[in-house]
């Protein structure tokens, strides 16, 4: 509300942590700061914090989490519960992923990053102001009324005129891409372009003639000048998906690009100084990004000045019924084919399926039911779901044996490349769309 101060609490019994914390924030509200949860029923009886940054242990030797779990719970069940950011060190990292499946709505590392940390709260002040809709255009793209979907949209409102770098987490197929083109549209670089990058699919050895650019005769193949991506979408944004798959070498080229603001292309002798705002998205599991053999922790204090978690379909099933209408009408227009209805039984089905990949397989699989249905209502079966029963269509013993090979290669490069969709593509020689869609036909 206008013209009165938020309210701040920090929860820490490290005072030298606290004190810090205090100083950084005083210019977003009104800070006070507590060293033991005993202290925490007293506060909240004279005061509604509108953040609670908690620390997760208090008494000496503890590591297990409980206490600052159970503060979690106790502001949870507050009427107006306040937005709780959760700290922890770099090692309890998936105690704070814990944190959050129990509410917390973002979580620190310490020592932290000051910028990250004011990003954070100012984040989630802004989140609790915001009105329910926001800059409708920026997120017309993203169907669904589920309450995270809800929150998501005013997020992006919220984010998108910051400039701040944005990470975008989630499973394949959720929607990243999508949150990230919203950000997009609903920041002052909106009349620019929009550049995305897949880096899953960047092999090592071109990742830095594909970001910064070369000059003629840089190597071999460099027959004139090529400005890199960086350059490509200056004024604008630049999309680094799949980002959790860089190898640790480029992503230190990549850091020191965003550290000093410029590039130097391949064969250059000068760095040319760059523009754009990143907005980087990944799959990768939060404890597995927060592991410092598999992610540098200053490059992610680089990208993930905002963070936002898009869940995943099965968490919000309400959203499904709209997404089916949604793309059933749109295969129906675009493939000239009738308006059917859904069966009960199929719809029953549908909504009540784990879609393992998200939108994505959503959209396929509504895909598939507009160019295979044939009766004057669509049945599970057109769906292609491997719960769904088998189409019954004529096979012959030698389809059934190279079906039975294809599906065993996918699986086996997929647990090789450790569940990665552009790895696996790129041991099986596919482009990421056709993986998709052979990991849909095998119920994988
Ligand atoms: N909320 C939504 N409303 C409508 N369509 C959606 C929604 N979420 C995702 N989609 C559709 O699902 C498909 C996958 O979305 P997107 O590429 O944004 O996902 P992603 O999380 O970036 O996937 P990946 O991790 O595999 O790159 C796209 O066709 C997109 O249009």
């Amino acid at each position: 509300m206008p013209g009165i101060p938020a309210q701040i609490l920090i929860l820490d019994d490290d005072a030298d942590v606290a004190y810090a914390a205090k100083l950084l924030l005083r210019r977003a509200g009104q800070v006070a700061t507590l060293a033991d949860p005993a202290q925490v029923p007293r506060y909240l009886q004279q005061n509604t914090p509108d953040v609670v940054l908690l620390d997760f242990n208090f008494t000496p030797g503890r590591a297990d989490g409980a206490e600052g779990l159970k503060v979690l719970e106790q502001l949870q069940a507050l009427p107006r519960a306040p937005a709780v950011i959760a700290m922890t060190a770099y090692a309890d990292v998936p105690l704070a992923v814990a944190a959050m499946k129990c509410g917390a709505c973002d979580f620190i590392t310490k020592p932290w990053d000051n910028a990250r940390l004011a990003a954070a709260v100012d984040a989630a002040l802004a989140r609790r102001a915001a009105p329910a809709s926001t800059t409708p255009a920026a997120t017309a793209a993203l169907l669904g009324n589920s309450v995270a979907m809800r929150e998501l949209r005013a997020a992006i409102g919220i984010v998108g005129p910051t400039g701040a770098n944005v990470m975008v987490l989630g499973e394949n197929g959720v929607g990243k891409e999508l949150v990230a083109r919203g950000i997009h549209l609903a920041s002052r670089r909106a009349a620019a372009g929009f550049l995305a990058v897949d880096m899953g699919s960047l092999p090592e050895s071109m990742l830095e003639s594909e970001l910064f650019g070369h000059r003629k005769g840089a190597f071999t193949d460099a027959r004139s000048d090529r400005p890199g991506r960086f350059q490509s979408a200056s004024g604008g944004t630049l999309f680094l998906d799949e980002i959790g798959n860089l190898a640790l070498p480029a992503q230190s080229k990549l850091l020191t690009a965003l550290e000093r603001r410029e590039v130097t292309p391949l064969g250059a002798d000068r760095p040319q100084t760059i523009d754009v705002r990143i907005i980087s998205a990944t799959n990768l599991d939060e404890a597995r990004l927060y592991d410092a053999q598999v992610f540098r922790p200053d490059l992610l204090f680089r990208l993930n000045t905002i963070v936002i978690r898009v869940p995943p379909l099965r968490e919000r099933p309400g959203d499904i019924p709209g997404l089916l209408e949604h793309y059933l009408n749109l295969y129906q227009s675009q493939y000239g084919r009738p308006e059917r209805a859904i069966s009960p039984a199929a719809f029953d089905a549908l909504c009540a399926h784990a879609w393992p990949g998200n939108v994505r397989a959503l959209r396929h699989a509504c895909e598939r039911a507009v160019i295979l249905a044939e009766s004057d209502l669509y049945g599970i079966a057109d769906f292609g779901l491997h719960t769904a029963e088998p189409v019954a269509a004529p096979v012959t013993a030698t389809a059934l044996k190279l079906d039975a090979l294809e599906r065993d290669a996918v699986a086996a490069s997929l647990e090789q490349a450790q569940g990665n969709i552009s790895h696996a593509a790129r041991l099986l020689g596919i482009s990421r769309a056709a993986l998709y869609r052979k990991l849909e036909k095998h119920g994988l």
